[in-house]
């Protein structure tokens, strides 16, 4: 008997220019295209095992060890659905091929940092979804061909199927069929982009980013003239800069986008906040950081952006990471040292401090834990396709951990 099943990981994306309205909330179209930064699987990601077998009763998905209900017509249901009628038109094209797409599916997912905490869960989650039932199903599809189908799952998800600077193309056509994800550029163009995610909170959020942007759509006017007059230029400036490396012009357009977002989220009756105090300060410290380098003839150095939720993530040329988790850790002490992947710090840890000519009145410190924990990480590449060995389904097709 053979054994169907694939492993996949797929990494989180975080938009500079954010994807935030639906035209076409079944297809999830969007009303503008959105563009982000793939993040490093080494260090986020989602890991998800397909098996397909014939004596599988039903489709099941079990997500960080626990059941998950695949709802019918729901967004699972969907993704699973189109990927089985991929799986079909190739087994018509080649008839030896094992009649898969006729089996039920057991799905094994696990991400190795918060669910559902506006650290793009569901865009990673959905991506390697996607990725390990089309290595099941063996298909021909390219990336891009992919997205059509993450995008179903979750919008921001199209974009964690592509690594380096990933555009999601709003597109025209009412059956969604361009509105798909772009490479802008694959990471080893800029490899020198780093992140640092200061998680202010890992609970589960208040307004989801689904009836948020929908609550959005439906009474700001301000999202209209977002819309139609600022995203499309971003898109082409942001694009550009990406281009040349062009920090400076890079840093300016996600800060204003990330600012104009949430400005959308407050003119939402009712009013959506999704920045806090921690966040607001977060802003406050990189601003001031920017004003010191810009003021002695330099450029910006940072970029904040924050997602659906208090959470901040800086980008920055790696050269500025050591000063950037310095000036955090002045100000928001961690209960825990910083895990420094890149070793910025030797053996000496951490010391909060600021750069010379720093004004510390802008904001006053923080009690241990307001910033739970940070997180730094780089571009990094598309999924990839993992070796049986780390499969996440034992032999009687249930989750390893449940046996
Ligand atoms: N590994 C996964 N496999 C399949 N689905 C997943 C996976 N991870 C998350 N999801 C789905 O995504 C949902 C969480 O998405 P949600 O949009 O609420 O949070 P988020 O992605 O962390 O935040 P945001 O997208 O706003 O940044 C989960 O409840 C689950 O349905
Ligand atoms: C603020 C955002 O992170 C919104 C993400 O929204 P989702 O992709 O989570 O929404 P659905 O399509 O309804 O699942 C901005 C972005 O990632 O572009």
């Amino acid at each position: 008997m053979s054994l169907y099943q694939a492993t996949a990981s797929a990494p989180v994306n975080i938009a500079c220019i954010k994807y935030w309205g639906k035209r076409d909330t079944k297809l999830i179209l969007p009303t503008n295209s959105s563009l982000s930064v793939t993040l490093d699987q080494d260090h986020l990601r989602s890991t998800t095992t397909s098996r397909a077998d014939p004596s599988f009763t039903k489709d099941r998905l079990w997500l960080n060890g626990k059941e998950d209900e695949i709802k019918d017509g729901g967004r699972l249901a969907t993704c699973i659905a189109e990927m089985k009628r991929m799986r079909k038109e190739l087994e018509d094209k080649s008839p030896n091929e094992p009649k898969l797409s006729s089996y039920n599916v057991h799905i094994c997912s696990h991400n190795n940092f918060p669910t559902a905490a506006g650290l793009a869960s569901s865009a990673s989650g959905f991506a390697a979804l996607v990725k390990s039932l089309a290595t099941l199903y063996a298909l021909p599809a390219s990336p891009s061909e992919l997205s059509l189908i993450a995008r179903q799952g979750s919008g921001s998800a199209c974009r964690s199927l592509m690594g380096g600077f990933v555009a999601w193309e709003q597109g025209t056509s009412p059956n969604g069929s361009d509105s798909l994800a772009i490479q802008v550029a694959p990471r080893e163009h800029w490899e020198d982009i780093h992140a640092l995610i200061c998680v202010v909170s890992d609970d589960k959020k208040g307004t989801s980013s689904t009836s948020g942007m929908q609550r959005t759509v439906e009474t700001s006017p301000l999202i209209q003239h977002r819309i139609r007059n600022v995203v499309p230029q971003r898109m082409r400036d942001i694009s550009e800069a990406i281009q040349k490396k062009d920090f400076d012009t890079f840093a300016r357009i996600t800060m204003q986008d990330s600012n104009q977002f949430h400005a959308v989220c407050l003119d939402t009756d009712p009013p959506i906040f999704y920045m806090n105090d921690v966040s607001r300060t977060i802003i406050a410290l990189v601003v001031e950081y920017n004003r010191v380098s810009v003021e002695a003839g330099g450029k910006l150095k940072a970029a904040y952006t924050f997602d659906a939720g208090p959470n901040a993530v800086i980008y920055a040329p790696k050269e500025n990471i050591r000063e950037i988790v310095e000036m955090i850790v002045n100000y928001f002490p961690q209960a825990d040292p910083f895990k420094d992947p890149f070793g910025l710090f030797g053996t000496t840890g951490v010391q909060g401090g600021v750069v010379s000519g720093f004004n510390t009145a802008v904001a006053k410190q923080f009690a241990v834990g307001s910033v739970k924990g940070l997180i730094h990480t780089r571009v990094g590449d598309g999924p990839r396709v993992l070796g049986a060995e780390e499969g996440l389904l034992g032999p009687n097709g249930l989750p390893k951990t449940l046996l």
